[in-house]
């Protein structure tokens, strides 16, 4: 079947336009947080994972990190334990962590892994555990979520916070041609499980390994304002005015404060993309048209 001039002049013009991304990002390291509904959607799921097989296939190196809040809280829901969150953190007491583990580093990191391989990639899924990858503390949380005042400290159990990142893990996959698929689950000095909200863990590994991009996948057209108008370009001055009155809040706000973290620490942009759009992360790497909300740091 062949397709009629408009059309074919069309489909040219989309593979020209993605060659200077190419030229661009070859060698280059892009951290993709996989979240939200391109995770549930078995046709945004198979279109993500097409997309990191091409990233690779044209010379990037794509590092897939995921969340699965969603399938931690069903296993929960089964187990009749509550789901309790402050500022977007899981609160995790040991029973929690034990299921986290097994949803995170079990089922569906190797749900992606499969995904990956069965569309034609190499994939091998790791949690922060395997290697040393993610070495992890107590997560110290100050909020006023439960009315407390700001400075107090409040635990919230085995949730941490990225202390160090072992690239060595993940340049080894990376250079034997695989694509790294990582479970946000750290390890303390005694060997215990931390719980990491895995934007977190994606902002972090986009910092150690001095990426290029970080991706974060989400179920928003992006980062809107109080009107609900996506703001598709900001700076890292503009993003603490809108943390300061409220316009980020709950789920965004670890999302937000690692793509900050990460551009001051260097990596070129964080994308907040709308994971609900077929082939997102292919639109944002290699065509002029973005799907969500760049982040920068002009300001520094
Ligand atoms: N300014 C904002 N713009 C867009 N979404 C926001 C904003 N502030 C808070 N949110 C909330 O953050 C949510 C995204 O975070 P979360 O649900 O944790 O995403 P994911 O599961 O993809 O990691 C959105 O669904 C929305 O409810
Ligand atoms: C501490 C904390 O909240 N950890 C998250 C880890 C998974 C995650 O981040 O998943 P999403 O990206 O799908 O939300 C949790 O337990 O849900």
């Amino acid at each position: 079947m062949s397709l009629d001039p408009k059309s074919a002049l069309r489909v040219a013009q989309v593979l020209n336009e993605a060659l200077p991304y190419i030229q661009r990002f070859t060698g280059k390291t892009v951290v993709v947080k996989f979240g939200g509904n391109a995770m549930v959607d078995e046709a945004l799921q198979n279109s993500f994972a097409r997309d990191i097989i091409l990233m690779k296939l044209v010379g990037m190196n794509p590092v897939v990190v995921h969340g699965g809040g969603p399938q931690i809280g069903d296993l929960l829901d089964k187990l009749n334990i509550e789901s309790r969150f402050v500022d977007g953190m899981r609160v995790t007491d040991s029973e929690t962590m034990d299921v986290v583990e097994m949803v995170l580093g079990g089922t569906v990191n190797k749900q992606i892994v499969n995904l990956i391989n069965k569309n034609g990639g190499r994939a091998v899924g790791v949690t922060g555990k395997d290697g040393l990858l993610i070495r992890a503390k107590q997560l110290q949380m100050q909020s006023e979520a439960a009315g407390l005042h700001a400075s107090e400290i409040i635990d919230i159990g085995h949730v941490g916070e990225v202390e160090h990142v072992d690239t060595a893990v993940i340049d080894m996959l990376i250079h034997g041609d695989f694509i790294p698929v990582i479970a946000p689950i750290g390890v303390g000095q005694d060997g215990a499980s931390y719980n990491i909200n895995a934007d977190l863990v994606a902002g972090k590994i986009a910092e150690f390994l001095h990426a290029e991009k970080l991706m974060l996948l989400t179920n928003v057209a992006g980062l809107q304002d109080k009107s609900g108008e996506v703001l598709t370009g900001l700076t890292t001055l503009q993003v603490d005015g809108l943390i300061a009155d409220g316009t980020i809040y709950g789920g965004m706000l670890p999302k937000i404060s690692c793509a900050l973290d990460a551009v001051k620490a260097g990596v070129t942009s964080a994308h907040i993309i709308d994971g609900r759009v077929p082939h997102a992360v292919l639109l944002e790497i290699f065509t002029d048209t973005g799907v969500g909300t760049l982040i920068t740091d002009n300001d520094g």
